[in-house]
């Protein structure tokens, strides 16, 4: 069994990019933006236990990417389903490692050092959820009201959040709640404190048009 295993959720549709595809099958510099996320995960570590989510819709275009793009690597492949919580419950059943990092696929640029943090301080803290400092002043805002807030005390979360698997199956045990945006808010329900680490800024999550320059911008050019 390998220690380490990565959940790379990629069941969405990507309605804020409104593309004909989902925005993972995007191509930026001539490859799929979830074959350059795969090959993140690959380059920093042979021996992760890989389980990509999916949806049935998708899934020859998938097949086409993994022959074309990535035929060196074992991977595993699941259905998703309808919010993000449920794709990575299907994701983590599959997933046979200690140590669980969940990844959105739309992350292409996360790198080596973020991964080695995050995983390494799950294996020792149980989790570990990265973050970046606010570079923007930040308000409150309700209605035409607004108010400053100490953008010290906000930070942006990112992917992979990594877990021990006892741990995150303990938290997708619990009901579906709108709270649940991320990984960490749902082992956080269970009462346990989230450990923040050190992300990179440049592990956006292509989302919007926009994204898609700002990752081809910060892209190699070749594959
Ligand atoms: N039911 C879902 C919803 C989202 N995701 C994945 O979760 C990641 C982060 O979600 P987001 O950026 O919100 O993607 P979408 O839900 O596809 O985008 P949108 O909200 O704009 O529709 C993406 O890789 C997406 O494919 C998933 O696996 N299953
Ligand atoms: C998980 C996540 O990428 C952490 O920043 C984010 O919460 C996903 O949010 P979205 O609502 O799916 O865009």
């Amino acid at each position: 069994m390998n220690k380490y295993g990565v959940v790379i959720v990629a069941g969405g549709v990507g309605k804020r990019m409104g593309s004909s595809i989902p925005k993972q099958y995007l191509t930026i510099k001539n490859t799929p933006i979830i074959a350059w996320t795969i090959r993140a995960f690959y380059d920093w570590n042979k021996n992760l236990d890989i389980v990509i989510v999916i949806s049935k819709e998708m899934q020859d275009v998938f097949q086409e990417i993994k022959d074309q793009f990535l035929p060196d690597i074992t991977i595993s492949t699941v259905f998703g389903g309808k919010e993000r919580f449920h794709s990575v419950q299907n994701g983590v059943r599959a997933c046979k490692a200690e140590i669980i990092g969940i990844h959105d696929a739309v992350r292409p640029l996360v790198n080596n050092k973020t991964l080695e943090t995050c995983y390494s301080t799950a294996e020792k803290l149980g989790n570990a959820i990265p973050f970046i400092p606010s570079g923007n002043s930040l308000r409150w805002k309700e209605g035409d009201q607004s108010k400053a807030l100490d953008r010290s005390k906000v930070v942006q979360i990112q992917t992979p959040q990594c877990f021990t698997r006892k741990l995150i199956n303990q938290g997708l045990e619990q009901e579906f709640s709108e709270n649940f945006t991320d990984d960490a808010s749902v082992v956080e329900a269970m009462g346990m404190e989230v450990n923040l680490v050190e992300g990179n800024f440049e592990n956006i999550k292509i989302t919007s048009p926009v994204d898609l320059k700002i990752a081809a911008a910060l892209l190699p050019d070749k594959f």
